[in-house]
């Protein structure tokens, strides 16, 4: 393991059996539709790119870019697009793909952001959820997983741009970034 690794909270065949059944049910509930697929980079690309392969209906795939923790553990409160989106969403059906929802800002500003151009429908899904940490209410349609008020990194969740590679989503040792803070 990671030396800067606690320990595994959620293993790699864990997550794959959960991002097939999230993939179903969303294949299953989109059944004569197309889809649009808006991943939230950079976090949600691993998530995103194991999702997409268990969809059977048609998926276009759009990306936009927004940043609010840095190279922190905690949000800046503020978030920032980077990276819009290259098209309009108006008249798609969306489906807004998130790596984890923690106080829920980065969320409601991306959905604000997207109901402004009208879209024909708006979803989201999110592998994780930590609901103690919510400062606004979200709604996330489709979740993998609930996790405690824990920092995690792996499986394209960073902490200061690193350990997105691991294939696991890890607890990060305390002193690792509490030795920044
Ligand atoms: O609910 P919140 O408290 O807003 O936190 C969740 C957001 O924070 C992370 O993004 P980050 O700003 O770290 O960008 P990244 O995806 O490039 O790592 C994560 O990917 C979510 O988008
Ligand atoms: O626990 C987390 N890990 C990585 N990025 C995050 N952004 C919000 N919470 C987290
Ligand atoms: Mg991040």
């Amino acid at each position: 393991m990671h030396p800067d690794i606690e320990r595994v909270l959620l293993g790699r065949e864990e997550i794959q059996e959960r991002v097939k059944m999230l993939g179903e049910t969303i294949s299953a509930d989109y059944r004569g539709k197309e889809l649009l697929a808006v991943g939230v980079l950079k976090g949600s690309v691993v998530f995103l790119a194991d999702l997409l392969r268990v969809l059977t209906v048609p998926v276009e795939l759009d990306f936009i870019a927004v940043s609010s923790y840095g190279a922190s553990s905690t949000t800046t409160g503020v978030v920032r697009i980077l990276k819009d989106l290259d098209r309009s969403v108006t008249g798609k059906e969306v489906l807004l793909v998130e790596d984890i929802v923690d106080t829920g800002l980065t969320l409601k500003y991306l959905t604000d952001h997207l109901y402004q151009q009208e879209p024909a429908g708006l979803k989201v899904c999110a592998l994780l959820d930590k609901p103690s940490r919510r400062r606004v209410p979200v709604t996330i349609d489709y979740l993998g997983f609930s996790i405690p008020d824990e920092f995690v990194v792996g499986y394209g969740l960073d902490y200061a741009g690193r350990y997105r590679n691991l294939p696991d989503i890890c607890v990060l040792r305390r002193e690792i970034y509490e030795a920044r803070e």
